[in-house]
């Protein structure tokens, strides 16, 4: 590629943010408000539609039909946070350039230049990689490519998937993390015979205690969900159709079913910017902490950027939106206009289930802070249930909540970002969520 920027003059551009992703759509916004897009700005996408929020694709968009589902453009960035909804219209009226279904596939540092998989070259000024991350897939060879064997990382994915659950009866979830729990609850909306299947002893494992996880365990059973835990997949047979027809256990036991869904955590699409500097322990392209890579005028943002987070002083890669939306924002900032403002993260983690209509019971939690020290439960689920993560310190590390008011919420950033010290005696013997939010507040 030495000698492309001569030759493709006309191709070059100011800013170009690689990914059409969550992160892109509010760098967008940032660039649209420092009044730096037009004519300037081009945004290099996979996809075949402008940057939306990606939560809603085990959300809203899973709805039965019956139930109103989601669909585009009605959840394009940035409404997840109350703002703008910026269809393609808006990126044309506010002169950014947008190339669809064309990821970027090779990078020169050298010549600053990127091709993308039609042949564009393209030469920029300043790079912005927001391509986020794919989901972990299970290997061809025991079945993971089959066809009713599904993955959810964007809206084609989605479109998929709502296909195959109109046609489903029973249905294996692999994986007890975000998608597992999200996905699985969907499927109560559409009334199929629902089985999740993973390793470890409870769900969420990377965030609930094995308490606050049987709980909720215990409302997907309600819902008639069923649970296969400490159990690996050997492989994903097929019926004589050629789709997938049943899951087999390490342990030999089989699990029939016409449709799967594979929620087995996600791995950062660092391709084709290896070169820039992958972060050896979490993965990632590294930056410091105005998401500046090794290499001048190259950003990185979103899922794919192992950042410094200062509040821990540790590296970290953040796979939520949240983190999607504020890295964006704070890297253009700065890029902008030249202020030189750390980033100070608070972690924040939020699911919400069991939201269609007609459903015995919605959820709704948030969490806020690190999942470290001791934990301190509160209240019994019915509905409101309390975490509080204490470190030897005695000082509040983390708190999680479910089916909080928006004040209630509104307290846990304030208190998990100061870390006050608090009387565990007194938290212990809260008699409600609503006291224990009290003592918590008490001791700020
Ligand atoms: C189904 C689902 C539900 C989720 N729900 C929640 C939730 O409820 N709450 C929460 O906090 N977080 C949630 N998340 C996580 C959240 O969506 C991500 O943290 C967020 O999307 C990250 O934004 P991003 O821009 O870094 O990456 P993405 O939004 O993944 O965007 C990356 C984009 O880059 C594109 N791309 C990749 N490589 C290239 C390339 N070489 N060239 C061009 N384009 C490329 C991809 O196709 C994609 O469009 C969910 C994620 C998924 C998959
Ligand atoms: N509400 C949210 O924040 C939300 C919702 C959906 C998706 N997401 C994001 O989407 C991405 C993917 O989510 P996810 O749920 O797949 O990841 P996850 O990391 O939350 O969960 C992965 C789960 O897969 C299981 N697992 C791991 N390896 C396995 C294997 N080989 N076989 C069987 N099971 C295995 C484990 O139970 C683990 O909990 C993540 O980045 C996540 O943060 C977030
Ligand atoms: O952050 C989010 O954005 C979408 C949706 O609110 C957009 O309309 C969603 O489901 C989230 O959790």
């Amino acid at each position: 590629m030495a000698s492309a920027a001569a030759v493709f003059d006309n191709q070059n551009r100011e800013y170009v943010i690689v990914g059409g992703g969550n992160a892109a759509g509010y760098a967008a916004r940032t660039f649209v408000e420092h009044g730096m897009a037009d004519g300037r700005l081009c945004i290099v996408s996979k996809e075949a539609v402008p940057p939306y929020e990606r939560p809603a694709l085990t959300k809203g968009y899973l709805f039965p039909p019956e139930k109103k589902p989601a669909r585009l453009p009605g959840f394009h960035t940035c409404v997840g946070s109350g703002g703008q909804r910026q269809t393609a219209e808006w990126y044309k009226e506010n002169g950014i350039e947008v190339l669809y279904e064309d990821p970027v596939e090779a990078f020169d540092g050298k010549t600053q230049t990127l091709k993308t998989s039609s042949g564009k070259i393209l030469k920029y000024g300043s790079l912005i990689i927001s391509t986020g991350c794919a989901a972990a897939r299970l290997p061809e060879k025991i079945g993971g490519d089959l066809p009713g064997v599904h993955y959810i990382r964007d809206v084609a994915d989605a479109d998929s998937l709502v296909s195959s659950l109109g046609k489903a009866k029973k249905i294996v979830v692999i994986g007890g993390g975000y998608i597992g729990m999200e996905v699985a609850a969907a499927a109560c909306g559409w009334n199929l015979d629902t089985t999740i299947i993973f390793p470890e002893d409870h769900i969420m494992p990377r965030l609930f205690t094995p308490s606050l996880a049987k709980k909720y365990e215990e409302l997907y059973e309600q819902n008639g969900v069923k649970f296969v835990k400490g159990a690996l997949i050997d492989k994903l047979d097929a019926g004589s159709d050629g789709r997938v027809s049943s899951a087999i256990l390490k342990d030999g036991s089989v699990v029939e079913a016409d449709t799967v869904i594979v929620g087995i955590g996600a791995k950062p699409s660092v391709s084709p910017f290896e070169a820039v500097g992958v972060n050896i322990e979490v993965g990632g392209i590294e930056v410091d902490s105005m998401f500046r890579t090794s290499i001048p005028s190259i950003f990185a943002i979103g899922d794919v950027a192992a950042f410094p987070l200062k509040m821990y002083d540790r590296i970290a890669r953040v796979e939520h939106v949240d983190h999607a939306r504020k890295s964006a924002q704070h890297c253009i900032e700065t890029l902008l206009t030249s202020q030189a403002k750390a980033y100070d993260y608070l972690p924040y983690f939020y699911s919400r289930v069991f939201e269609y209509e007609g459903s015995s019971r919605k959820i709704w939690w948030q969490f806020y802070g690190d999942n470290v020290g001791e934990t301190i439960e509160v209240g019994n689920f019915d509905p409101k249930i309390a975490t509080f993560w204490i470190d030897s310190d005695s000082r509040l590390k983390g708190v999680f909540l479910e089916s909080g008011t928006s004040e209630e919420f509104s307290l846990l950033p304030k208190l998990a970002r100061s870390q006050p010290i608090v009387d565990k005696a007194k938290l212990k013997s809260a008699t409600s969520v609503e006291d224990a939010l009290e003592i918590a507040r008490s001791s700020l």
